[in-house]
């Protein structure tokens, strides 16, 4: 693409060179990723400046830098200084990239817990709708049957547009992405057009990056005014909204579309009644303006049922009919590390759920709670490097609600493990509940699967899905699932 042409993107910029006759052939923000005819960007992020690393980049042949101020020397490319190199990229990135949404309806999901889950429960339904779609989030980039890594559940806005450019070329024909706070807060998300918005719920977590949990959930409310900003200003926008949620008022007052809010408790748009959590799943009728449908799901627990109102509204606003939601949340087995059993004969259970917050592990243990018939197990830890307020509240609900917990190592990161398990015990007294502290991830497993009798029920939270345990900056192959069913093999069945 010409400079000049990438530059319609952007509209007030000060140019040092020549612009004219300037061929792109790639769009960077990393020097490392520049060759020959690249674009690079410079970011000043949490590291790093990447206005230290023009040098590199021109060295490595970039035909242009976009700054955000003056450089020390001069370079005989163009450099095109702007306001904020943040909130260029994404214009840049969405031009250089040809607009891709605008091929296919794009749905964001946000909330402190269940955007995985939903945009699952999207996939399959648009699997049934028989409309290909492309899923961005914390597990990895799916599209229809092909499945991409990913670093961050939201990519920054060179990553995501890129995306979704594949995605285009991959004949998408809806866009499913979870909307982290810190893609909110940080612009990741600039330039993206929804079509539809998702709240899931709002509790505590992330108070490393926020500084409390109003601002936490000022930067959830950004995909709510962000909503109808786009280029497919003609279509229909609608901010879907859980009303039993107590920051419902506030997002709904954030923007400016249609509103679609759903309840297990009270009058809505969409409404689950005659609610059945069984053993075995899910039954309720789903009641909407466009007619009630019974639905039974393989999934657990109350808030299974919040993620499938959530999913259904925004299917029903994607005017999917209601057969089609229907018979996909019938089918849907699972999600990947979220309740998934670890069945190897065993005559107790093993359950691997990507519970990480204080309001997610509740959840799942009072799901857990409801059906026990013996006791239940608790093993796990918290991320180093992220919210040390949560660590004591996670370890307070695991001992409310589990008759034993074993306290281990999430991902460390760079904090000492032992540091963060005294976080997490400091206010606990003896007479709290029963608990104990085993540093090494695979032996706390081994520890709850070796005392662990027929009916008891052992859940193992916090990684979910992760393939790998960060210790340091390195990562190790680490699967709880895989850990579960050596230890359980181990034991002997
Ligand atoms: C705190 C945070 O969000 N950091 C993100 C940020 O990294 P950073 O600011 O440290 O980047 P940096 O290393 O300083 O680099 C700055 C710039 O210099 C460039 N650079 C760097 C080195 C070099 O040699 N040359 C060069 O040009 C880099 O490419 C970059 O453009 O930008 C990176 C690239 O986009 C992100 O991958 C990274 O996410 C890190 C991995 C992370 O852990 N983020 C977490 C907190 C996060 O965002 N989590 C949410 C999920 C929350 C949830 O689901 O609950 C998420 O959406 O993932
Ligand atoms: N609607 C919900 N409300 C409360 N807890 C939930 C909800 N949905 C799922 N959970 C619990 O939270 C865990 C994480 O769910 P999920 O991965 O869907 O959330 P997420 O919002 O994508 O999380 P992350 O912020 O890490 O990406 C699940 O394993 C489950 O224990
Ligand atoms: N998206 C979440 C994932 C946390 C997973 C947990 N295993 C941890 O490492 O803390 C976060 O970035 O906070
Ligand atoms: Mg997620």
């Amino acid at each position: 693409m010409e400079l000049k042409k990438l530059l319609e993107s952007l509209t007030f910029y000060n140019v040092n060179g020549e612009v004219e006759n300037c061929e792109i052939t790639s769009l960077e923000m990393d020097s490392r990723k520049v060759t020959s005819g690249s674009a690079f960007v410079c970011i000043t992020g949490f590291t790093v400046d990447g206005h230290d690393y023009v040098d590199q980049a021109v060295k490595k042949g970039a035909s242009a830098v976009f700054t955000s101020k003056p450089l020390t020397k001069d370079y005989e490319v163009p450099i095109i200084q702007v306001e904020d190199t943040n909130r260029a990229l994404a214009m840049l990135a969405v031009k250089y990239y040809d607009y891709p949404t605008k091929h296919f309806p794009l749905i964001g999901v946000t909330g402190t817990n269940g955007k995985t889950t939903v945009t699952y429960l999207l996939d399959k339904i648009f699997e049934y709708h028989q409309k290909k779609a492309g899923v961005i989030g914390t597990i990895q980039v799916k599209i229809g049957e092909e499945t991409f890594p990913i670093v961050n559940t939201t990519p920054n806005a060179l990553e995501l547009q890129k995306t979704f450019h594949m995605m285009r070329e991959k004949d998408v024909k809806q866009g499913i992405m979870e909307v982290s706070s810190h893609a909110l807060d940080m612009g990741r998300v600039y330039g993206c057009d929804y079509d539809i918005a998702v709240f899931t719920n709002l509790s505590q977590d992330h108070l490393d990056y926020h500084q409390d949990i109003q601002d936490y959930l000022r930067a959830k409310s950004l995909l709510f005014a962000q909503l109808g900003n786009g280029y497919n200003g003609e279509k229909e926008k609608y901010a879907i909204i859980n009303d039993d949620d107590s920051s419902s008022h506030l997002l709904k007052r954030s923007t400016a579309q249609h509103v679609i809010t759903y309840s297990c408790k009270k009058e809505a748009t969409i409404m689950a009644k005659d609610i059945e959590l069984t053993a075995s799943g899910i039954r309720f009728k789903l009641h909407s303006p466009l007619g009630e449908i019974a639905i039974q799901s393989r999934l657990m627990g109350m808030f299974n049922v919040y993620n499938m109102l959530a999913a259904s509204a925004a299917a029903i606003a994607s005017k999917v009919p209601l057969k089609v939601i229907q018979e996909a949340l019938e089918s849907i087995e699972g999600v990947n590390g979220r309740f998934e059993p670890i069945a190897e004969g065993q005559d107790y259970s093993v359950i691997v759920d990507f519970a990480h917050t204080p309001d997610s592990l509740e959840n799942v243990l009072q799901t857990i709670k409801d059906f026990a018939k013996r006791n239940v197990y608790v093993v796990v830890g918290c991320g180093g490097d992220r919210d040390r307020k949560k660590r004591p509240l996670m370890a307070e609900v695991a001992l409310n609600y589990a008759d034993h917990a074993v306290f281990t190592s999430d991902n460390p990161r760079t904090e000492d493990p032992q540091a963060i398990l005294d976080d997490m015990t400091a206010e606990l007294d003896s007479t709290s509940g029963s608990y104990e502290v085993v540093v090494d991830r695979k032996e706390g497993i081994a520890k709850a699967i070796q005392s662990a009798q027929k009916d008891d029920i052992i859940l193992i939270a916090g990684k979910g899905h992760e393939t790998y345990q960060i210790i340091g900056h390195t990562k190790y192959d680490f699967d709880d699932r895989d850990v579960a069913r050596n230890a359980i093999k181990q034991k002997g069945v």
